[in-house]
């Protein structure tokens, strides 16, 4: 599901018809023939000391951290292309769903839950440099020092929480000179490295205050900055920070490849599908099998082939080597070379579900004929609807018992003026059930609170249906598998719903009405049992899959050690999102890139002389 919160409070014609000149043009590159750009030609069979499959928010950090030792060679490669314009403007990041930078994936479903979406649920991911951090909302959240804490506890050592920020730090510039005045904030972030955080360029920031104040109401304290602040109490909420730079997306692609894609003893190559590792009979990875605009290629490695393509794609490949669990490898006439069972299990997400609360319009914010203007001021300096994404900036982070010493629940509001365009936004849900959302927003503002349940207790599972690389692997995400995942997702929907009773809801005379969904009309609103049967139908993704390559000692459950070495294996790692044990308390991209960081230097410990 998607919002134009920012895009409500700016119905004028004019930008309406940029922006709609925008998609078109954007839509069109669909249609433009691919040309096959590859960046680097290499001839077959080079040598390479390293090899990265996959150019996303990790891969593209380890090309840029290995690249800077002069004398290894390295070589990436990227199945998507090169990032098109319309990654670049923050508003436009929607566009990019099930286009060619999109891999297309949906989920498998159940069955029983889910059954207020029109389809079956998809994931995006990114399929282009950078990858998903080219396409993501790009709010940067680095996560709970009792994240990290559990992932030592599972028996990965080296990931401390002090060790961990040390890496975000690594990896941060952080560029609001403002923010920098609070000691807190200065000493959280780091100022030399390659990323760019700052704040979005948003224009919706006078509502968003007031809904940051309401938080505080239902005792959900107002903090400078979420990733500086520790969290207490019920929690916190704030202005969140981005991987924007001035308005513009920085992605992994803008903020590391590009800075080293001159470097010489770096190849990288585009439109390279990696279809197999290549493993000797003492299981050692000696290179790769690729795909490049439709030619076979091998490359070999003297070092490592480091696998970087995410919670979908790194166990599919891994399994289609001969990395997985034997039965499974097996009934898909695949010789199992290393039987880890773990490959592809522990698949876990942020699911999220709306929760819509109306209320009177509020009083005008901004200057009519100011907004107007909202696209040309983009142009002219970056600001405006489009230097940001769809959702307010206001994001709060919450517990039900104030002695947490971390988040439960996220939430993200988006903002929809009366008789706004929300129904395209919403698209994944029914008829019946959209309009059910869409019909008070005739005369009414709309408030779509984003629940997102922090730690959940279900796993699913990725797992081949083919051992034919083009046929895309069955993703069973099993939401709600856990049942406690169900009540969990209630508890935070109704510590939400006290926001109607703060002032400045009350103000616009606030109310959540009952949405129809036909399998929850029996129940009374607005019981738990309503709210379980809503939250069964109506939950979704919010894209921040992990785990299916989980790192630990046990190579029963675990695929990677404690330094990303596939068990079992010599010279091959893993090194992105799907190495998460649990997932972190927020979005995952500076999670992913913080591995990045991480895993390049625990090679370049391994490799360099001390
Ligand atoms: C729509 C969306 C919105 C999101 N919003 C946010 C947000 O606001 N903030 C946030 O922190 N996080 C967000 N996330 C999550 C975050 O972006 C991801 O968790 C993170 O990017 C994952 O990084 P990764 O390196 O594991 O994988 P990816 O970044 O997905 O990279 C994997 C790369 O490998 C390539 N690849 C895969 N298989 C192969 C192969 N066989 N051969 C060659 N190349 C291959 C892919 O094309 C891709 O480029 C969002 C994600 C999505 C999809």
């Amino acid at each position: 599901m998607s919002h134009d919160g920012a895009c409500a409070t700016t119905t004028g014609a004019a930008p309406q018809l940029f922006a709609s000149a925008l998609n078109f043009f954007a839509a069109t590159q669909c249609f433009v023939p691919d040309k096959n750009h590859s960046f680097n030609k290499v001839p077959d069979l080079e040598t390479f000391d390293f090899i990265i499959v996959g150019a996303g928010s990790a891969g593209s950090v380890v090309a840029n951290r290995l690249s800077e030792v002069s004398h290894w060679n390295v070589l990436l490669l990227e199945a998507g292309p090169k990032p098109p314009f319309e990654t670049e403007i923050p508003w436009l990041y929607r566009t990019l769903a099930r286009t060619r930078y999109d891999w297309h994936y949906v989920t498998k479903n159940d069955g029983v839950k889910q059954k207020a979406l029109k389809n079956p649920l998809a994931w995006i991911r990114g399929k282009v440099l950078g990858g998903s951090s080219s396409t993501n909302a790009m709010i940067y959240v680095r996560g709970n020092d009792h994240d990290f804490q559990t992932w030592v506890n599972e028996g990965n050592p080296s990931w401390t929480p002090e060790n961990v920020n040390y890496y975000f730090k690594k990896a941060e510039n952080i560029q609001d000179l403002k923010l920098l005045r609070d000691p807190g904030i200065f000493n959280t972030y780091g100022r030399k490295g390659p990323l760019v955080v700052n704040t979005f360029n948003s224009t919706v920031r006078k509502l968003t205050k007031k809904i940051l104040k309401s938080y505080s109401y239902i005792g959900i304290e107002e903090v400078l900055d979420v990733n500086a602040a520790e969290f207490h109490g019920k929690g916190f909420c704030a202005i969140s920070r981005s991987t924007a730079r001035r308005g513009v997306r920085e992605s992994t692609y803008t903020a590391y490849l590009k800075k080293a894609k001159n470097r010489r003893n770096l190849k990288i190559i585009t439109n390279a599908f990696v279809t197999k590792i290549l493993l000797n009979v003492d299981a050692k990875a000696y290179g790769v099998e690729v795909d490049i605009n439709g030619k076979r290629n091998r490359f070999l490695v003297k070092r490592e082939v480091i696998v970087s393509g995410g919670v979908v794609n790194t166990p599919q490949l891994l399994m289609l080597s001969g990395i997985g669990p034997r039965e499974h490898l097996l009934s898909k006439n695949i010789s199992c070379i290393v039987d880890l069972p773990g490959v592809g299990n522990n698949l876990h997400d942020h699911l999220y579900v709306p929760v819509p609360i109306y209320g009177d319009e509020p009083e005008e914010e901004e200057n009519k004929a100011e907004l107007m203007f909202d696209v040309v001021k983009y142009l002219y300096n970056k600001t405006g609807y489009l230097a940001h994404t769809f959702l307010t900036d206001a994001i709060a982070f919450f517990s039900r018992s104030k002695d947490m010493a971390y988040p439960e629940f996220q939430s993200y509001t988006g903002i929809y003026r009366k008789n706004s365009t929300v129904r395209q936004f919403i698209d994944i849900y029914k008829d019946d059930v959209l309009e059910s959302i869409v019909r008070y927003n005739a005369d009414k503002s709309l408030y779509v609170k984003i629940l997102n349940v922090l730690h959940p207790y279900s796993r699913g599972r990725i797992y081949l249906n083919t051992s034919n690389p083009y046929d895309y692997p069955i993703i069973h995400a099993n939401y709600l598998g856990d049942d406690r995942d169900i009540q969990d997702t209630v508890d935070g929907i109704k510590i939400l719903t006290k926001l109607v009773n703060t002032p400045y809801f009350k103000s616009i005379k606030a109310f959540i009405p009952r949405i129809h969904i036909s399998e929850c009309n029996e129940y009374k609103y607005p019981s738990d049992l309503y709210w379980r049967c809503y939250v069964t139908h109506m939950i979704a993704s919010m894209s921040h899959q992990v785990g299916t390559s989980k790192m630990g000692p046990n190579p029963e459950d675990a695929v990677v050690n404690n330094f990303l070495k596939v068990h079992g294996v010599t010279g091959l790692r893993v090194i992105d999102a799907s190495i998460m044990p649990f997932v972190t308390s927020g979005n995952t991209n500076a999670p992913a890139i913080m591995i990045g960081e991480m895993g390049s230097d625990m090679i370049k410990n391994e490799y360099l002389p001390k």
